[in-house]
């Protein structure tokens, strides 16, 4: 069985260092000209789907949005995830969960187990209880070729209160973070399944990333203010493994499919020109 990292390391050879979040915002959904209920959520998101995913490596649905929606945005969120993987993108489902381990090995089952219709490549997480709490997760993952994306140093302006706090060994939070998903990874080749969350808008933190050997996902492009220039800086030597990832910034291109796949070549390019 291929890894996470490994499909993820091909995916972006082949297809280009980009993630793209569906994030079906009502102001998103009223600019498309859609209404802001279950029918206008699955035009948005389909839309999204046949535009983007034989094209870009990764899709990224933020659960959020198909989950204010009660059981019928679930079920689109299903379909969503479904159809993105059969057209060939690997799908990152943003859904930031974390729990003690009894708990978290359930949501391990609903978005890591193949078994389970809201199966994805990989989910998104909080080390808020401990990355230790995550270990079910991490287990799914490496079972089923899956992949896991801890928020380490988060790209909205209230996480260095939390990421930055120094604790008894020295260390901030997020270093801590870091380095338990570092020592998870060594050895990985080409590529290590667990990967962090780092956004774009940080600046140079000091933060230590150099020995993660796994991807490194960066929202907040576009929308939140970062670029791909402001990679460069975040990330130094570790750019290669970085994934940048836009959301409103691409999907404002629509709701034609054309727009937002030339939204997307934009995208790509600007970070290829970074990354390489
Ligand atoms: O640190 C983080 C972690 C996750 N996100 C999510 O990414 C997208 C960003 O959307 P934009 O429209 O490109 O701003 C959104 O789903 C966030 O929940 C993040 O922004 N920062």
């Amino acid at each position: 069985m291929e890894t996470f990292g490994s499909r993820l390391h091909r995916a972006t050879r082949d297809r280009g260092p980009l993630c793209v979040g569906i994030d079906p915002h009502a102001a998103l959904l009223t600019r498309w000209g859609l209404p802001d209920d279950v029918a206008g959520l699955e035009r948005f998101a389909l839309t999204v789907v046949e535009a983007l995913a034989e094209r870009v490596a990764v899709l990224k649905p933020q659960s959020a949005f198909f989950e204010r929606f009660g059981s019928r945005g679930i079920a689109v969120l299903e379909s969503t995830i479904r159809q993105s993987r059969e057209a060939g993108a690997l799908v990152l489902l943003d859904v930031k969960r974390g729990d003690i381990g009894s708990t978290m090995a359930a949501y391990a089952s609903a978005y890591l187990d193949p078994e389970s219709s809201l199966c994805a490549d990989a989910i998104t997480v909080s080390p808020y209880l401990g990355v230790g709490s995550l270990q079910p997760a991490f287990d799914m993952a490496a079972t089923h070729g899956g992949g896991v994306f801890v928020l380490a140093l988060t790209s909205n302006p209230e996480g260095p209160a939390v990421q930055h706090a120094v604790g008894a060994g020295g260390r901030t939070v997020a270093q801590t973070v870091i380095d338990e998903i570092s020592q998870v990874n060594v050895g990985a080749d080409p590529l290590g399944s667990l990967g962090l969350v780092v956004g774009a808008t940080i600046g140079d933190t000091g933060h230590d990333l150099s020995k993660v050997n796994g991807p490194l996902l960066a929202p907040g492009l576009g929308a939140q203010g970062g670029s791909p220039a402001d990679l460069r800086a975040i990330f130094g030597e570790s750019l290669r493994n970085v994934l940048p990832s836009y959301s409103r910034e691409v999907l404002g291109a629509g709701p034609g499919v054309t727009s937002l796949q030339a939204a997307a070549d934009r995208a790509v390019d600007a970070c290829r020109a970074v990354i390489g």
